[in-house]
């Protein structure tokens, strides 16, 4: 490797002083900027940049819907080409990893080749490589090996082409890149096309979904593809104006020369697209378009370019009906998802993203610890989207016996196994169809189940056990977890198949004890629990203390805890106000370490508390005026609790923290 790095490194010198190589124009160009421009010394060897997690999810939310769409196109490529040791990275114009999917059994390898989510692979930073040079020329190309600039990425072949969006600016670069490959070149000329033909797709679909409300002209160069698979692909305005174009399009229309109609001048070469009227550009006008839409045939779908004459096939989308004033007001969450938030900002974020994916057809994945509110916010998606008045099918994977489990989500016909039910069982899946599918502890599915579950995902459609057609089905799975996916695939026990047609959309709730607006949910839960109990009078309301004992808790159960915690106390509280003894007692531990409160996740800021012995605490010892009140009281606990307005486990606490023991008990 070391000589082949220094031969390596010779050629580029040799090119920096001004010799030509055998290497391919686009290389030779990009090595002479890497010198010229860059300033890179080829002598230098740079190891792999990858962003922290915090500016990756800076990079990914800028592209936030153009990810989404691109997801599918990434997870279609990658079937493909899945099993040949390729990983596939798409990356921003400023060549960001920002998706990645690959086998993650390589993960190290990958990682420190750069192949992997966070990459920075910039040619003035990284030297001539497919998704830098991608983004210097515009072009889809392969570097190949040795083409690279820099001698450590030698080893590496890849292979880009850009995505533009819809005004012609680079969005991003679509990316399939090997850690070793045959010698020749040509090895990648299939490699190529590929990411070609998927970067093509993923500009059209979207384009389809950002102009999904205007007129959408698809054209071809042939008859047959006009509808299924078009070239070039316009969005129209209702003025008959572009304003949304693919890069062939761009291409096609850029070169011609446009005469002007009214005798005008012709318009410069590759002038932008955008803004154009479609009769500046072709042989008919925005009033024609309904004659090109699908009810007509594809013969009498012919148009041609104004210049030069080219004929086309056309096939017009129309915009869907207006819609009705109410969903033309500004979005707003939708109220399932607005009710999860009080104000925190981890919070506020995932409820923004999962409003934005409410009717996706993508797979959604849930992450967070034990109780955070996974199910509940699987609900809330459900009912706030299109599916709200089908089924909502929660399964607990990790309850289900592995033998049971395939039979439980996918069914079977009568009598398919020993101890089967004579009658046969639907499943969980097909008891779904139309709704959702929960898949609640995902990380905790057998192998085999998973495999199965795949194919649901990839082909809508199950075969129960013991049948031999798959029957279809429409189903949304959103699936949660608490465990770390990515070391469950490498430790083999997930699929990473799975594991990417899942992680396109994951949406991270935050633990209890992070959470700012954890005051407003406990006024949420305490509303709601008096509601559940039909309570005509207002909810009790918490002490300070209580409030504050709550507040410095560090919620190990999060949100199901603290629904457990609020409704004991509910059940105990005996007077007007939750109070400190009212809590379960290890919550309330968690306020008294010494009489004053700890100060915990979410303790207020230091201020005068209202504590039982507050006296005591600040005019002289607390042990001793609470052994006083004790003594008056002739050590009757109550009494005392009630003296002090506190409840009794608070003074049993206290005897016990302070070594208090009634005469009664001492031998
Ligand atoms: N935002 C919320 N408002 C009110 N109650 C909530 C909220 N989030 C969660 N809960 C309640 O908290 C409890 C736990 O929630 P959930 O079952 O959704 O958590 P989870 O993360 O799926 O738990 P697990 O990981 O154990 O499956 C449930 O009783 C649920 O009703």
């Amino acid at each position: 490797m070391r000589q082949a790095q220094a031969a390596h490194i010779d050629e580029l010198v040799r090119v920096a002083i001004g010799e030509r190589t055998a290497r391919d124009a686009i290389i030779h160009a990009s090595w002479r900027r890497c010198v010229d421009e860059h300033k890179l010394d080829p002598e230098v060897l740079r190891e792999a940049r990858i962003l922290t997690e915090g500016r990756l999810r800076e990079h990914r939310d800028a592209l936030d819907d153009f990810l989404h769409t691109a997801r599918f196109g990434l997870e279609m490529l990658y079937r493909q080409i899945s099993g040949l040791g390729y990983v596939l990275l798409l990356t921003d114009a400023k060549g960001v990893t920002v998706d990645f999917i690959g086998d993650l059994t390589f993960n190290n390898m990958l990682r420190q080749a750069g192949l992997y989510l966070g990459a920075m692979w910039s040619e003035p930073q990284m030297g001539t490589c497919a998704v830098g040079t991608c983004i210097a020329t515009g072009e889809a190309l392969t570097v190949h090996l040795t083409d690279h600039f820099d001698a450590t990425h030698i080893p590496l072949t890849c292979t880009a082409a850009p995505v533009f969006d819809p005004t012609g600016e680079l969005a991003a670069v679509l990316d399939i890149s090997a850690l070793k490959s045959p010698e020749p070149k040509q090895s990648q000329f299939l490699a190529l096309q590929l990411v070609k033909s998927f970067a093509h797709k993923i500009e059209i679909a979207h384009l389809l979904n950002r102009f999904r409300r205007d007129w959408i002209l698809k054209l071809s160069a042939s008859l047959e593809f006009a509808d299924i698979d078009p070239d070039y692909v316009l969005a129209v305005d209702a003025g008959g104006r572009i304003i949304g174009f693919n890069n062939r399009a761009r291409q096609l229309i850029g070169r011609e020369p446009v005469a002007g109609p009214e005798g005008r001048p012709p318009a410069r070469r590759n002038a932008s697209l955008l803004g154009r009227r479609l009769d500046e550009v072709f042989d008919f006008s925005a009033d024609d378009l309904p004659r090109f839409t699908h009810s007509q045939p594809t013969t009498e779908r012919v148009v041609r370019l104004a210049a030069s004459g080219t004929m086309l096939f056309a096939e017009a989308l129309p915009p869907p009906p207006p819609v009705q004033r109410q969903s033309a007001a500004p979005p707003s969450l939708p109220p399932p998802l607005r009710e999860l938030c009080g104000g925190d900002t981890a919070m506020r974020d995932v409820v923004g993203r999962a409003a934005k994916l409410v009717n996706a057809q993508m797979s959604l994945l849930i992450h967070g610890e034990t109780g955070t509110g996974k199910e509940h916010l699987a609900k809330a998606l459900h009912a706030a989207g299109a599916r709200a008045g089908k089924p909502f099918v929660a399964v607990n994977c990790a309850a289900l016996p592995d033998t049971l489990i395939e039979a439980e989500l996918f069914g079977y016909e009568p009598g398919a196994f020993t101890g089967a039910s004579a009658k046969g069982r639907r499943g969980l899946v097909l008891e779904a169809d139309g709704g959702t599918l929960f898949l609640d502890e995902i990380g905790d599915m057998p192998l085999a189940s998973q495999t199965r579950l795949l194919r649901v995902l990839a082909e809508r459609e199950v075969l129960p056990v013991g049948r031999t057609r798959p029957v279809p089905v429409n189903i949304r799975v959103i699936a949660a977890t608490h465990r770390d996916l990515v070391e469950e695939v490498k430790a083999g026990r997930f699929r990473d198949d799975l594991y990417f047609r899942l992680n396109g959309a994951v949406l991270t709730l935050p633990p209890l004890r992070q959470r700012a607006d954890l005051e407003w949910l406990i006024g949420r839960l305490l509303a709601a629990s008096h509601a559940g109990e039909g309570g005509r009078e207002p909810p009790k309301p918490l002490s300070q203390t209580a409030l504050n004992a709550l507040k410095a808790y560090a919620w190990p159960g999060n949100i199901r805890e603290l629904v457990n915690a609020l409704d004991y106390a509910c059940a105990v509280a005996g007077g007007p106000v939750i109070d400190l003894g009212d809590l379960p007692e290890h919550i309330a531990m968690a306020a008294d370490a010494d009489g004053w409160l700890q100060p915990g996740p979410h303790a207020a800021p230091a201020r005068p508390e209202v504590h039982p012995f507050s006296v005591a605490a600040r005019d002289g010892d607390p042990a001793q005026q609470l052994q006083a009140v004790l003594r008056t009281h002739h050590w009757n606990v109550s009494a005392a609790a009630r003296a002090l307005n506190v409840d009794r486990t608070t003074i049993h606490r206290q005897m016990r923290r302070f070594g208090i023991v009634p005469p009664n008990r001492r031998n």
